[in-house]
């Protein structure tokens, strides 16, 4: 049987003419149509016609069927599913209705029926019914198609509803609908949204690109952005696709919120133009801003000025209280620098400690004078970090526009020799640049690589200068002082590159070597019979806050196989100004290891007597400035005298520095301080020396005694 739908092929003798019968021509019409057609008189509700789909769909020819009862044609079952219809239709109703068939085969299918009352055309009784037409279409696929349809928008729903994704609606802009995600993503309430347009939830400024993407009926990805109800902009993106439903084409559009993506976006953009820690522009951004400065003062006939800070004791912070301290320190900084110029003008950290500002519109050099000692006092200020009172002083070099440079990086470069100049002179204070600078600044680089092959190449000696008493002569130590043993240059003097060393950050590898080169020899000579007596070893104020001192220091000794008493450390006053406590806690450190301590060149520095009673201190060290006019300058003498008396009511002994004649001697002598050092007695010396100095004064050697410490 051909499946209802199809278009019927007529049997060849189906497909002849009719012989000019009506009747057969009504036939082979009928039997060609692709529905169940049949006709029942009234009252009787027989066949009276059948075309043959009908008839074989229940079961017969189409002779057979004529005159059967409908109940009989079709079957009680399907008599009892009928039956009210027919009744409605008997009734005079035009009927129609769909309902499901069970084929013989079992197949479901969706028939539409129509029962159409057909009335006498008797003039004598025009409105008597005599009879049924039956009309039956196969309707399956209709129904299965809008089932697929309702299933299909059933799908659409849920998953709309369910997608974090917005989904939005529209018809020529309008919008239709949307899910709860894009309710809750604009804040806005389903029915605040539905016949408006969608551009009335496009901020100005995206309009435009959301207009051409619709009108060009697009479905690639594209950004935009919409207005959430609070006003805020909501960066999103959108895929618009057109549908086809019910004869018009609807836009669905999937918005997605990339608030997230675009925050990374820009702070991936902002940490490669900003320092993370203090989150001011790097050295790139710098860069292109000074340009910009520079281009704009260029066009002006303008000024500029570029001022480079280093801040001066900034290692020491992070070497002793840590690295997050150092953080701290240097984010506070940059808060003050920042707060401290106009918004016209810029601070960035070019890395570690130092910081860049440029000055974009200054009226004259004194200007720049002017905003350095401004950014000195700020930055000098005492900063508290994790409970230790700092303090923190910059060096600043000063390069100005177009004076000492008319392009981003020679300005900075002659900036940086400034600041250069500024440290190795003294630091705490600012330098404006000059031409020598450079060449200065050259140098300074090559005497920086120069010592650090020094140290790797240890190319230092000591020289040791004898400390006698001044009550009976007896040697009572030695001072070991660092010289560079240069290979071109000679011996080079400590003055000449421990400060430069400590502003390069160089001195801890050279205080290391001159620690273990003084035990060792030491020890050498102790074993060698020498007089045991203690090595003085300076150490800078870098060097002293190095965390890992105490633990070196233990090192050192354990490794040259010196009892702690016999190194004595030679410290500057400038270590005792530390509000903070680290100093109490590592001289305390070292006092408990047995190491002796003493204050180098006392009296120069601005130690209080609050500071002298609270630390573990053995010694003070009469400056030698003091010691050299005496005894005829009285002032000098005034001091001399108060700190010999202070030091002893403090049970501390004092040593005077740069003894170099037998009045001076004479004069401390009878003050009563303990020992002495000088020229009077030996210049510092190399071994050599000073093993011939020892050898014609042994009969003072102090031989090691049964109850001496042992070395
Ligand atoms: N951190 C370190 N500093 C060190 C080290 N070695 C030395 N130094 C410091 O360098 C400064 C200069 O030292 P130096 O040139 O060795 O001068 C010493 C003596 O030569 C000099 N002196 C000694 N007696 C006299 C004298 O009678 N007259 C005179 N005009 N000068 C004299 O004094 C210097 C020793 O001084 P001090 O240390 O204060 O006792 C100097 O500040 C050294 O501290 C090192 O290894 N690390």
């Amino acid at each position: 049987m051909a499946e209802w739908g199809e278009v019927p092929r007529l049997a060849p003798d189906q497909a002849a003419p009719p012989n000019g019968s009506r009747d057969a021509m009504l036939r082979l019409i009928a039997d060609a149509v692709p529905a169940l057609m049949a006709y029942y008189d009234l009252p009787s509700l027989r066949c009276a016609f059948a075309n043959r789909r009908y008839a074989e769909d229940y079961g017969w020819t189409p002779d057979a069927i004529l005159g059967q009862t409908l109940r009989q044609a079709v079957g009680d079952a399907a008599w009892d599913v009928i039956e009210p219809h027919i009744r409605r239709a008997r009734s005079g109703e035009p009927v129609h209705y769909t309902r499901e068939q069970r084929l013989p085969s079992g197949a479901l299918r969706v028939i539409e029926v129509n029962l159409i009352p057909h009335f006498s055309s008797d003039e004598a009784a025009p409105r008597r019914q005599i009879g049924i037409f039956v009309l039956i279409n196969d309707v399956s696929h209709h129904v299965e198609a809008e089932g697929a349809l309702r299933d299909s928008e059933e799908r659409l729903r849920k998953f709309a509803e369910v997608t974090n994704e917005g989904i939005v609606f529209h018809l020529k802009g309008i919008i239709t609908d949307v899910n709860p995600a894009l309710l809750a993503m604009t804040g806005y309430a389903l029915a605040d949204l539905l016949g408006r347009h969608a551009m009335d939830f496009v901020p100005d400024s995206w309009r435009q690109v959301s207009i051409d993407y619709l009108a060009a009926a697009r479905e690639d990805p594209y950004e935009t952005a919409l207005i959430h109800k609070d006003g805020h902009e909501i960066p999103v993106e959108m895929i618009g696709k057109s549908m086809s439903l019910r004869g018009e084409v609807h836009r669905i559009v999937v918005v997605r919120d990339i608030t997230t993506r675009k925050e990374a976006q820009r702070r991936i953009e902002f940490l490669a133009l900003h320092d993370p820690l203090t989150q001011l522009p790097n050295r790139i951004y710098l860069k292109e801003r000074l340009a910009q400065v520079l281009a704009l003062a260029r066009r002006r006939d303008g000024l500029a000025a570029v001022l480079f800070i280093d801040l001066d004791n900034f290692k020491t912070v992070n070497d002793s209280l840590g690295h997050h301290a150092g953080d701290l320190l240097l984010r506070e900084m940059a808060r003050r620098l920042s707060a401290a110029v106009r918004e016209a003008d810029m601070v960035s950290r070019l890395g570690g400690d130092e910081f860049l500002v440029v000055l974009a519109d200054i009226g004259s050099r004194e200007d720049a004078a002017g905003v350095a000692d401004k950014l000195l006092a700020i930055v000098n200020e005492a900063v508290e970090i994790e409970g230790h009172l700092l303090s923190v002083s910059p060096s600043i070099g000063i390069g100005l526009f177009p004076d000492d440079g008319d392009n981003a990086d020679d300005l900075i470069r002659h900036a940086d020799a400034a600041m250069y100049h500024a440290k190795d002179s003294g630091r705490g204070h600012y330098q404006f640049f000059t031409p020598d600078m450079s060449q200065r600044a050259f140098d300074a680089l090559h005497m920086e690589s120069q010592l650090r092959e020094a140290i790797a190449g240890e190319q230092f000696v000591l020289h040791y200068q004898p400390q006698l008493s001044l009550a009976d002569g007896r040697l009572v130590g030695l001072e070991a002082l660092v010289r560079w043993q240069h290979p071109q240059r000679g011996l080079i003097g400590p003055d000449a590159f421990v400060p430069f060393a400590e502003a390069r950050g160089l001195i801890a590898g050279i205080g290391r070597w001159v620690l273990c080169e003084a035990c060792r020899q030491l020890k050498a000579w102790f074993g060698a019979g020498w007089p045991m007596v203690p090595v003085a070893v300076n150490l800078s104020a870098i060097e002293f806050r190095q965390p890992s001192l105490v633990q070196d220091i233990t090192e050192i000794l354990a490794a040259a196989g010196l009892a702690p008493q016999y190194l004595e450390i030679e410290l500057t006053e400038s270590v005792l100004m530390d509000p903070g406590g680290f100093a109490l806690g590592t001289l305390s450190k070292l006092k408990a290891l047995g190491v002796g301590l003493a204050i180098d060149d006392f009296g120069t520095g601005y130690s209080s007597l609050a500071y002298l009673k609270r630390y573990p201190i053995d010694k003070l060290k009469i400056d030698r400035s003091f010691v050299c006019d005496i005894p005829g300058d009285g002032d000098d003498v005034a001091i001399t005298t108060a700190i010999v008396q202070m030091a002893h009511s403090l049970k501390l002994l004092t040593v005077a520095e740069g003894v170099e004649t037998p009045e001076q001697r004479a004069l401390l002598q009878s003050l009563g301080c303990d020992e002495y050092q000088g020229y009077l007695i030996a210049r510092p010396m190399d071994t050599a020396a000073l093993q011939a100095w020892m050898a014609q004064r042994s009969d003072n050697a102090v031989q090691p005694s049964s109850n001496s410490p042992s070395p």
